[in-house]
């Protein structure tokens, strides 16, 4: 366990130096992984974890199975349906989405043996038991690795070497080693570093930050930001410039470089000064809109809106037609004009 000083803060973090690869595969060695729901996340935990040598089987529906196919697991030896996939497997990563995994629980749990890890990569179906109903039996071990970042990541940065940072937790221990098998997965997945929480600070907070700042609210505040600039007569490119290349292409890589104080010292005396009278009144602007985001995730009303939309049939088709209008807005299509003028995709 390193010991870390987050901003005054000393918290206990688990890195690759210390539980290494190898400390991994050696607790793994005698352990069957089964990735249920080759999804964003199961895809990308799963060809890391193969990379990494772990034994590892994927259970799949039509839903994804051609691409499990796609990527070397083969039926019948690596790659099942996801009740026989549970069946062979010593643990279970519970990887359908947070809906699907509610819609199959009453045949997930009757896969499950005594001594097995049901694992999860959300604190989504174990926190929100009265409306999930998913109840593990008490001879198991349920524990939690939680990439913080799109699936996608989980493999391009692993594939680079850069690996992302994820949560863990322990929620059951019916084994005694729930937590070395944690930690295992966690770095075999391809963690960069694992950082400890418990199921319900995890899915408070994920449901929170998506919502929030990663997605909702950055789209929000983007979409705003366009929408003045324009209604005052700018072009839609200048628009969108000043309101996303800039930050994807500049400014939020000096932000990940080195913090955002740095990239303000990065920018002219004229944007600091502006930067530094603007920051708090959006910050107390938007205060009661993240307080009541957290109030409706605690209470588990977003919880319950996500289930109710997923019993949709055509739930995934109606998401589609949601991100087409973000697609098809003039906002996204001036983006896409301005990404095809980066000089890397310019058409030679
Ligand atoms: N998407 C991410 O990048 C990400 C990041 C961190 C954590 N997570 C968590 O990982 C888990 C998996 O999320 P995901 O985004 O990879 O899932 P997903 O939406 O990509 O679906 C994963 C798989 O679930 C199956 N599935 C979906 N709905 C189903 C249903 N109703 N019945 C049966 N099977 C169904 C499909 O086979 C699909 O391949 C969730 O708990 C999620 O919160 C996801
Ligand atoms: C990638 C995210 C947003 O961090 C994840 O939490 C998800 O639900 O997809
Ligand atoms: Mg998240
Ligand atoms: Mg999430």
């Amino acid at each position: 366990m390193a010991k870390i000083d987050f901003g005054g803060v000393v918290e206990e973090v688990i890195t690759a130096e210390e539980f290494t690869l190898e400390k991994a595969r050696q607790v793994l060695k005698n352990e069957v992984v089964a990735v249920v729901g080759y999804g964003i996340q199961g895809r990308g935990q799963s060809l890391n974890m193969r990379d990494n040598g772990i034994n590892v089987l994927v259970g799949e529906g039509p839903y994804a199975w051609d691409q499990a196919v796609a990527d070397g697991f083969v039926p019948g030896e690596t790659l099942f349906s996801p009740e026989e996939a549970a069946k062979r497997a010593t643990i279970i990563q519970y990887l359908l989405s947070d809906a699907g995994q509610k819609e199959m629980w009453p045949v997930m749990k009757e896969c499950l043996q005594p001594g097995n890890a049901l694992y999860f990569s959300h604190g989504f179906s174990i926190v929100y038991k009265e409306q999930t109903g998913v109840i593990p039996p008490a001879d198991i071990d349920v524990i939690l690795v939680a990439p913080k970042g799109s699936g996608r990541t989980v493999r391009t940065n692993f594939l680079d070497g850069s690996g992302i940072n994820s949560s863990y937790g322990v929620f059951q221990d019916a084994t005694g080693k729930a937590r070395e098998r944690t930690l295992a997965v966690g770095i075999a997945i391809g963690s960069g570093y694992l950082f400890p929480t418990t199921f319900e600070q995890e899915v408070y907070s994920d449901l929170t930050g998506e919502r929030g700042v990663l997605m909702g609210c950055l789209a929000g505040v983007m979409e705003a930001q366009y929408n003045v600039l324009r209604k005052n007569g700018h072009t839609p490119s200048e628009a969108f410039n000043e309101t996303v290349e800039e930050l994807t292409q500049s400014l939020i890589r000096l932000v990940a470089e080195n913090g955002m104080d740095w990239m303000y010292a990065n920018c002219s005396i004229t944007a600091q000064r502006g930067a530094l009278d603007w920051k708090d009144r959006f910050r107390d602007a938007v205060v009661p809109v993240f307080d009541s985001l957290y109030e409706s995730v605690k209470t588990g009303k977003e919880t319950q809106i996500v289930l109710d939309a997923s019993k949709d049939p055509n739930y995934r088709d109606k998401l589609q037609k949601e991100l087409e209008v973000i697609h098809n807005s003039e906002m996204w299509k001036a983006g896409a004009a301005v990404r095809d003028l980066r000089p890397e995709r310019r058409k030679k």
